[in-house]
C-alpha cells in the first residue's frame, strides 16, 4: 500500500478498514448467495465489492471491477462468473449499511468484555464501534481553540480537543504543516491533563511513540524525556517534535532498563492490547486471538513498579493504557497500590473540565469507554490514574 499515491493510498486503506468493520455482516449477506466459501482471494475481493455497493458505489463500476480482479488471477480466474453472479444479487437487494446489524466484536474479545462491563454496555460499544471514529485534534496551544474550531468546521468537545466529523485527508488540512494540532483520539488527550504537567518540570514519557502525549507535554512547558524501544517509532516523535516546533529529548531504549532518576513526574501510556482501539483499528480482533494478554499485565506490572522507582518522593506516576480490558487498567492500579506502602491514587487529579465523576472508579481511575460521547460521536477506550508516590 505504500507505493501508492497519497489518495489512491487513502481510498485503499478508506475501504478495507471499513470492510473489516463490517465484516461478520458482509460474510453473512454474502453467504445467502454462495454454495460454499471461495477461496480466501476471492472472498476478499467479493467482501469489498460487497462493502463498496453496500456504501451507495455505483454497481456497474463496482462489479466490473471485482470480475476484472479475480479474472487476473491465475489459480481463482475460474470464479469470476460465480463473483459477477453473486455480486450482482448482492446490488439487486437494494440494501445499505445502515440496514447491517451493528458489527460484533469476535468472540474470544466479547466474552471477557461482557463479563467486565455486561451485554448492555457491550452492545453500545459495538454500536459506536460500527461507525466510522471521526478526526480528533489537540491544539498546540489551548488559547487558538476556539479559532481552530472555526477554520476547520470543527466542534470543541467537553475535554477541549477539536472534532471533525466528516472523512478528511488529515494533512490536507489547514494548520497540519505548521504544527497548530495533531491528530489525537479526545480520550488519548485525557491522560496528559491528568498528569497536568507544570512549566519547567521534569517529566518523563516513558512509551512515548509516535508523541501525541510527548507533544502535549512539551507544548505545555515541561522539560521531556520522551523514550521509547522502537526506533522507526521514535523517528515518529521527532518528525512530530519537528512539524510543531515542540521540543524534548528522545532516548531509544527499554523502559525496564532506563535508570535516571527524580523525574517530577512519569507518563506510562503501557504497550497493552490495545482494544479500545477497536473503532480506529477494526483488523485487530481479526489479527490476533488475545493468547498475548497474560504478557503484556506482566509487563505492565513490571513497568509500573519500575517507573515509580525513578520518581522522586512526592512524584506522580499517570498511568494508562487504550484497552477495555480490567487487568490492564483498574486491577493494575489495585494491585500496585497493594504492592507499594504510601502510595495513592490522586482523585484531585480527575477533577478536569469534561470528566464526567461518574467515570471515576472505585481505586480511584478514571474508565474511559467508546459508549460514552455516544452522541457526540463516542471516543476510544482508555484507562488512566494518577498515583502518588509518599513522600
Ligand atoms: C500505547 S503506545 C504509546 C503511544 C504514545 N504514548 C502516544 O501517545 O503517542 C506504546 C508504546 O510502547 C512502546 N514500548 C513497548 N515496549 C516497550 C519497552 N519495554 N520500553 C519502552 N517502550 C516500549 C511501543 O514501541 C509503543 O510505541
Amino acid at each position: 500500500m505504500a507505493r501508492l499515491d497519497p489518495p489512491v493510498r487513502a481510498r485503499a486503506q478508506r475501504l478495507t478498514t471499513e470492510t473489516l468493520r463490517h465484516l461478520g455482516a458482509l460474510d453473512a449477506l454474502l453467504g445467502q448467495h454462495l454454495a460454499h466459501m471461495p477461496p480466501l482471494p476471492v472472498l476478499n475481493v467479493l467482501r469489498i465489492a460487497a462493502y463498496e455497493l453496500l456504501a451507495g458505489e455505483a454497481a456497474h463500476g463496482v462489479v466490473n471491477s471485482a470480475v476484472t480482479q479475480i479474472a487476473a488471477m491465475p489459480r481463482h480466474n475460474r470464479a469470476k462468473g460465480m463473483a459477477n453472479a453473486v455480486l450482482r444479487k448482492v446490488a439487486g437487494a437494494g440494501m445499505s449499511l445502515a440496514d447491517l446489524p451493528a458489527s460484533r466484536i469476535p468472540e474470544w474479545l466479547r466474552d471477557p468484555l461482557v463479563m467486565a462491563w455486561g451485554d448492555e454496555i457491550v452492545a453500545a460499544c459495538e454500536a459506536v464501534q460500527s461507525r466510522p471514529a471521526p478526526l480528533d485534534l489537540t491544539p498546540r496551544e489551548p488559547s487558538t481553540t476556539k479559532t481552530l474550531a472555526e477554520t476547520l468546521n470543527a466542534t470543541v468537545l467537553p475535554t477541549g480537543t477539536l472534532r471533525i466529523a466528516d472523512n478528511v485527508q488529515v494533512t490536507a488540512l489547514p494548520g497540519y504543516e505548521t504544527g497548530e494540532w495533531w491528530a489525537q483520539d479526545a480520550a488519548a488527550a485525557i491522560p496528559v491533563r491528568v498528569l497536568n504537567p507544570q512549566q519547567g518540570e521534569k517529566v518523563l514519557d516513558l512509551c512515548a511513540a509516535p508523541g501525541g502525549k510527548t507533544m502535549q507535554l512539551a507544548a505545555a512547558g515541561a522539560r521531556v524525556t520522551a523514550l521509547d524501544i522502537s526506533a522507526p517509532r521514535s523517528e515518529r516523535i521527532a518528525a512530530n517534535l519537528a512539524r510543531t516546533g515542540l521540543s524534548a529529548r528522545t532516548v531509544t531504549g527499554d523502559a525496564l532498563e532506563f535508570t535516571e532518576t527524580g523525574w517530577d513526574a512519569i507518563l506510562l501510556d503501557a504497550p497493552c492490547s490495545a482494544t479500545g482501539t477497536l473503532r480506529r483499528h477494526p483488523d485487530l480482533p481479526h489479527a490476533r486471538d488475545g493468547s498475548e494478554i497474560g504478557a503484556l499485565i506482566a509487563l505492565q506490572s513490571r513497568m509500573i513498579d519500575h517507573a515509580l522507582s525513578l520518581l522522586k518522593p512526592g512524584g506522580r506516576l499517570v498511568y494508562c493504557t487504550c484497552s477495555l480490558i480490567p487487568d490492564e487498567g483498574e486491577v493494575q492500579a489495585e494491585e500496585a497500590i497493594a504492592r507499594h506502602p504510601g502510595l495513592t491514587a490522586d482523585r484531585a487529579a480527575l477533577d478536569l473540565p469534561g470528566l464526567d465523576p461518574d467515570w471515576i472508579t472505585e481505586e480511584g481511575g478514571l474508565r474511559l469507554r467508546p459508549d460514552l460521547w455516544s452522541d457526540l460521536g463516542g471516543m476510544d477506550g482508555f484507562y488512566v490514574v494518577a498515583l502518588r508516590r509518599p513522600r
